[in-house]
């Protein structure tokens, strides 16, 4: 439904340019999406996801790489391919002066198919709002306008740009409801968000964007299977003496330590947490108290930081030349 391939995006003569020569946002990403699955592009601010996501939509055209959208190029097949996609983007600029059910007839009457008014408004909890002006609506209820008219053609892709920002924890829980009432209907979703407890909750594949590439990518299960389980303890330093040396024989290349107010700040990384713990546990046996011992394993929240944290060489790389 989605195949994106090699996709390159640079703004020319861009304010962020060094050289004056343009700012390459996006440097080679690879996007596929099967019918009826849900995508989630996450990333750091900056990232490139909305810059990746235009050229989806058919928005902007890319510099590099192809893009299919239901087998077309959504930017030069933008007649054909409109129709039958529904984008939710971040800022909707609706008309204040138009009611809820003014904004959604108005929409209503440029879809080939549509869904009624009454329904779509109906979808999104906002049937009881549909005689109150839009610029009296809260930042949620827009949000869930935005969607409304978003569904209303019966999208075979639907674009969802941070669907759920601004939304009160109930109104987020309903719209996911939504969302896999729409994905059970075969519906095919694109997502950005900055909520990693929405990719975890909806996705079936997961991407981490930094720095205008995909640094990971996969099920959540895979993802977190890559990320190794954290054990973290500190000991007083003149209790450990030079001891420490042995955690690090035990942990190799998963050791790192700090020392910091008198104690060793110790940290070990490891796929295979059981018998290192016991190790641990074993070689501080009574005479040593293990502090703050914490066993982490991996999650997508610390592949995310893991990804954040990357030295932002490669994102210089972006400065095209
Ligand atoms: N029109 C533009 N001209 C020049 N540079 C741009 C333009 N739009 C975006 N950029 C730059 O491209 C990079 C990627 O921006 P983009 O908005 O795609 O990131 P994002 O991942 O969506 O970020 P966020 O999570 O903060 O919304 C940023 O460094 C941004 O400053």
């Amino acid at each position: 439904m989605v195949d994106v391939r090699g996709l390159r995006r640079r703004y020319e003569g861009s304010g962020r340019s060094r050289t004056g020569h343009g700012f390459e946002a996006v440097r080679g990403v690879d996007i596929r999406v099967r019918r009826g699955e849900l995508y989630a592009l996450l990333g750091t601010n900056g990232a490139g996801k909305t810059s990746t996501v235009e050229t989806v939509e058919g928005l902007a055209a890319p510099s590099g790489g192809t893009v299919r959208v239901l087998g077309r190029d959504p930017f030069r097949d933008r007649d054909a391919v409109r129709p039958r996609i529904g984008i939710m983007l971040q800022e909707a600029g609706f008309p204040g002066a138009l009611t809820v059910a003014e904004m959604a007839a108005l929409w209503h009457r440029t879809l080939p198919s549509p869904r009624s008014v009454a329904e779509v408004l109906d979808l999104v909890v906002l049937g009881h709002r549909r005689d109150v002006a839009i610029a009296s609506l809260s930042g949620g209820e827009r949000r869930r306008l935005d969607l409304a008219l978003a569904l209303m053609g019966r999208p075979d892709v639907l674009f969802l740009d941070e669907p759920t920002t601004g939304l009160d924890p109930q109104s987020r829980r309903a719209t996911w409801e939504l969302i896999g009432t729409l994905l059970r209907e075969r519906t095919t979703v694109l997502l950005t968000t900055h909520y990693l407890e929405e990719a975890e909750a909806l996705a079936d594949r997961i991407a981490i964007m930094h720095a205008g590439v995909i640094a990971r990518e996969g099920t959540l299960a895979e993802i977190v299977s890559r990320q190794p389980t954290r054990i973290t303890f500190a000991v007083d330093a003149a209790e450990a003496a030079d001891s420490l040396e042995a955690v690090r024989r035990m942990a190799g290349a998963g050791f790192s330590a700090e020392r910091q107010d008198g104690r060793h700040h110790v940290r070990l990384e490891t796929f295979d947490p059981q018998p290192l713990l016991r190790l641990l546990l074993d070689w501080a046996g009574d005479r040593l108290l293990l502090r703050e011992l914490r066993v982490t394993p991996g999650s997508l929240e610390q592949a995310f930081l893991d990804v954040a944290a990357q030295p932002p060489v490669s994102a210089s790389q972006g400065w095209a030349a």
